[in-house]
């Protein structure tokens, strides 16, 4: 299996593109602003959209996604997340006034766009990969997904502060070889960081003290806010020489 990194900033402007990855060739983990730079043949290939939480950086593709690849497809797209996630979405973009409601066009029981519950614990499998929704702790409902290729289970954390259920489920995973996870400021915005939910340098390393046998785990960095991007990252890596840590790289492929 493989997951290509389409968009692992915080934020916008120049290179940056928000979360958005591709687990093999039709399948989106969260559908930031990445999601733009596929193709058309690729956009029109996506069937599953698994998202995180319902925060605009990490759908803000979906909308234009359904819309631009409607005519092309005969099937609907899949939308698996809470739902609280989905009924943020319902109510506040697929309204008739943010954007049309696809998920009853062009009829009801016939719609292009599907929204399928998924809680907590819950897994779906896709093209042989179990992707399991597992606990996190963000200012909105919020989950973290386990990818499990069968060979190996690569963790993406989502959006996060510390949350030991989500350390719980991670410790579980007999097979984990890689886990994604935010660092979303730099230790001057610490403030910041526990107010939105997030983590800073300090905060993750702490926090990584509960990850179980940490050797075997590549930790990749994702979600860095791109003001203090390159600081950020420094600071991870000055506390974290204990960890195999390096940055989530947009474009970065990942098999596993
Ligand atoms: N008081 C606040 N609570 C939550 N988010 C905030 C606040 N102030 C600013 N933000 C920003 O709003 C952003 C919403 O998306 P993020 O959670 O990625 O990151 C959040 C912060 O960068």
């Amino acid at each position: 299996m493989q997951l290509r990194i389409l968009g692992c900033s915080g934020g916008i402007g120049g290179v940056h593109r928000t979360t958005a990855m591709l687990l093999g060739e039709r399948t989106l983990i969260d559908a930031g602003t990445g999601v733009g730079d596929l193709t058309y043949d690729e956009l029109v290939r996506i069937d599953h959209v698994f998202l995180t939480h319902a925060h605009l950086d990490h759908i803000a593709c979906l909308p234009m996604l359904i819309d631009t690849v409607f005519g092309a497809r005969e099937r609907p797209i899949v939308v698996h997340a809470s739902q609280a996630t989905l009924g943020v979405l319902h109510q506040h973009v697929f309204n008739w006034a943010v954007w049309p409601d696809f998920t009853v066009i062009p009829a009801a029981d016939a719609a292009m766009l599907r929204f399928e519950p998924m809680e907590t614990g819950e897994c779906r499998e896709v093209d042989g990969c179990r992707i399991t929704a597992l606990p996190a702790l963000h200012t909105v409902p919020a989950v973290a997904y386990a990818l499990d290729s069968g060979d190996a289970t690569l963790v993406f954390s989502g959006d996060t502060a510390d949350c030991a259920e989500f350390w719980q489920a991670v410790n579980a995973i007999p097979n984990l070889g890689t886990l994604i996870i935010e660092t979303a400021f730099a230790n001057r915005e610490e403030a910041l960081a526990r107010l939105s939910r997030h983590f800073s340098p300090r905060l993750l390393l702490d926090a990584l003290k509960q990850l179980a046998r940490s050797d075997a785990v590549e930790i990749l960095i994702t979600h860095l806010k791109p003001a203090d991007h390159a600081l950020t990252m420094r600071e991870v890596l000055e506390s974290g020489a204990d960890f195999r840590i390096a940055r989530l790289e947009q474009g970065q492929i990942i098999r596993f």
